[in-house]
């Protein structure tokens, strides 16, 4: 007990800022592999650590040492079986506006020109049950889907949209990439998701919007050919049966938070020069 109190008489502020910076970073952590496989790993690995420090305690010497390896072995196991996991965070890192411009730069007139081309696109589809796939683009660079599909540079128009996924047509396979007001590609190849509990009904076109969101915050719009309804996948997440409004709505709100987070961003950082 007085040891204890000896260690909080020995606070000082320093201490404080480091215990925040260590608690804010597990929260962030936590945040990216909250509803992962990676959850469940990490509470694998807690009840590994304790049962070696319990081993080492109570002297259970072979225990304690079959432990101590199967750990050295299984560091090197989980870098390779939870790759995307560690690259979907490094990803995340990198996305930070502290160390890249954001590719997300849109004025205000271009997002409302964006909504409209997109919304009204996916209307008409929609109603002649037209399936697409659009992927918009946000800070995450898609350069590596855009690759896979054939180069378009156009401007976002719902004429060209709809024209791209008339069944038939050379460009109507597979998704489009949208990077600020520019059509980059069509008929681009997106990585299926990975989610085991996505209902069954939802064929590949579903599963590759949903895919591409678990690997960058891009916004994916979806048409279903079959039914022609509407859905929207972000982070992993389909939200499904849309109409037209609530669409345009989504789209702008999503662009709206990530500018107002920028915003406040700067704010800050020029209050702090002036000061
Ligand atoms: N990995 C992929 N990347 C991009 N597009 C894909 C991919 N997989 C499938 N698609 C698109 O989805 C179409 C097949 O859709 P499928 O019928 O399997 O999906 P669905 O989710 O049931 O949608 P729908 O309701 O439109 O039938 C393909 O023709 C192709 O255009």
């Amino acid at each position: 007990m007085q040891e204890i109190l000896n260690i909080l008489r020995n606070i000082g502020i320093w201490d404080m800022v480091d215990m925040a910076i260590v608690a804010f970073v597990f929260y962030k952590l936590y945040m990216l592999i909250r509803e992962t496989r990676a959850q469940q790993l990490i509470k694998g690995i807690l009840v590994l650590l304790i049962a070696t420090q319990m081993s080492d305690w109570l002297q259970l010497h072979v225990i304690n040492w079959i432990l101590r390896n199967t750990m050295t072995v299984g560091l090197i196991a989980l870098l390779i079986v939870f790759q995307p996991e560690l690259r979907r965070a490094l990803e995340y890192i990198g996305r930070t506006k502290f160390l890249t411009k954001s590719i997300a730069d849109i004025e205000h007139e271009e997002i409302n020109r964006l909504v409209e081309e997109v919304g009204e696109a996916t209307g008409s589809l929609s109603r002649q049950k037209i399936g697409a796939l659009i992927v918009i683009e946000k800070d995450t660079g898609l350069n590596e889907v855009i690759e896979t599909g054939t180069p378009i540079a156009g401007t976002v128009s719902r004429a060209l949209l709809i024209n791209i996924f008339i069944p038939n047509t050379p460009l109507h396979d597979g998704a489009v990439v949208i990077r600020k007001n520019r059509i980059m590609a069509a008929g681009c190849f997106l990585p299926l998701t990975e989610n085991p509990t996505i209902n069954k009904e939802l064929g590949t076109r579903h599963r590759a919007g949903l895919g591409v969101t678990e690997k960058s915050d891009a916004i994916v719009v979806i048409v279903s050919e079959e039914t022609g309804a509407i859905s929207i996948a972000e982070n992993g997440k389909l939200t499904r049966f849309l109409d037209v409004d609530t669409l345009k709505k989504y789209i702008d709100n999503s662009f709206e938070i990530k500018n107002k987070q920028q915003w406040k961003f700067w704010k800050y950082k020029w209050r702090r020069k002036d000061e």
